[in-house]
């Protein structure tokens, strides 16, 4: 069995990107990400730190607008109009979940698809349903791209992702999709999960129940891929999938955390570095027109 090291690949990716960022800023050009943060939920908390930190890391000037948890709805709409218009801002991103009295499809439906770093507007949706994809949600090309620099087989494999999120599981189906895999999603209504979880080549779970996934549910030299992001009994950080067991049945495992976390903060940056190489294509053919 082997740990898929999604905190040295994301370190090596970043190694990468700031040299692209390096050489934009020689032109006097720097990327810009724009994080909105609305409340105080923790664990956003301390995932926006980390995005910020990266970004730092890279060279990619971030900053974080933090909102009050009562903010309301036409406020936080205000707040992305001024930004969408503002040339400095290549992405925005509005940190999940937010308070209930906000609807949040509204909200993502405001950032401007072109500085849709997430990948959530359902104008990328439906780019990345079409096979046609532009922005794509960070989670799931990060696990792409994990896939790949382990060489793992995807044409004609089975691939089952549990969970069916439009920020994970649903965008996940697609790009397995993309990659010819013959996909199917499982949810909490599917019966009989873990017979079907162990017809599985290539397992993703993204579910957020702590250590859920246990041994009986794997097919065995199976790739085990954990996004969830959970808290033990003990108030550790703990994946979906019971790591211990499970990595004596599978071939290829991701750890949490080290796995996919890091590799989602990657990707998130890599489309922000995109979006900012597109916006200077598109002034300089908008000059030439
Ligand atoms: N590492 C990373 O980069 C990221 C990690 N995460 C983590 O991944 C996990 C999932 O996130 P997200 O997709 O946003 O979660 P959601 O809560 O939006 O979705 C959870 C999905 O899991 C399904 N589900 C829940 N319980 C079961 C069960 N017992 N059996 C089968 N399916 C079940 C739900 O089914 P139904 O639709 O029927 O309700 C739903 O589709 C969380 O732990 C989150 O923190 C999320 C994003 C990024
Ligand atoms: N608009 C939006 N975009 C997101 O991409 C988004 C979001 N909202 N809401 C919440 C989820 C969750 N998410 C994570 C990112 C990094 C780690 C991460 O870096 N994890 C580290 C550990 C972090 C720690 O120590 O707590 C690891 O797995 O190694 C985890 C989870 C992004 N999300």
């Amino acid at each position: 069995m082997t740990i898929i090291d999604g905190k040295m690949l994301a370190e090596k990716m970043q190694a990468d990107l700031k040299l692209k960022v390096a050489r934009l800023q020689s032109q006097g050009i720097v990327p810009g990400l724009l994080v909105i943060l609305v409340g105080e939920d923790n664990a956003s908390q301390i995932y926006v730190r980390n995005k910020a930190r990266v970004a730092d890391k890279i060279g990619i000037r971030s900053e974080t607008l933090r909102l009050a948890e009562n903010v309301s709805e036409q406020e936080l709409l205000n707040v992305i109009e001024k930004y969408n218009k503002d040339d400095n801002w290549h992405g925005i991103l509005v940190q999940l979940p937010l308070p209930n009295h906000i609807n949040e499809g509204r909200i993502l439906h405001a950032i401007d698809p072109k500085k849709d770093v997430d990948g959530f507007h359902s104008y990328n949706m439906g780019r990345l349903m079409a096979g046609n994809p532009a922005m794509v949600p960070s989670t799931p090309a990060g696990i792409v791209e994990m896939l790949r620099a382990y060489n793992v087989e995807l044409s004609g494999k089975r691939a089952v992702v549990v969970g069916r999120s439009n920020i994970v599981g649903k965008p996940m189906a697609m790009m397995l999709l993309a990659e010819n895999a013959t996909v199917t999603i499982a949810h909490s209504k599917t019966e009989n999960l873990a017979t079907l979880t162990k017809e599985a080549d290539v397992l993703v779970v993204a579910i957020g129940r702590a250590n859920f996934v246990t041994a009986d549910f794997i097919k065995s030299g199976a790739v085990v891929i954990d996004v969830g992001m959970n808290r033990d009994e003990n108030g550790k950080l703990c994946g979906d999938v019971k790591f211990d067991e499970v990595s004596e049945v599978a071939s290829l495992i991701t750890p949490v955390p080290g796995g996919v976390g890091p590799m989602t903060i990657t990707m998130l940056m890599e489309q922000t570095v995109e979006a900012c190489m597109k916006s200077i294509n598109n002034m300089t053919d908008d000059r030439r027109k």
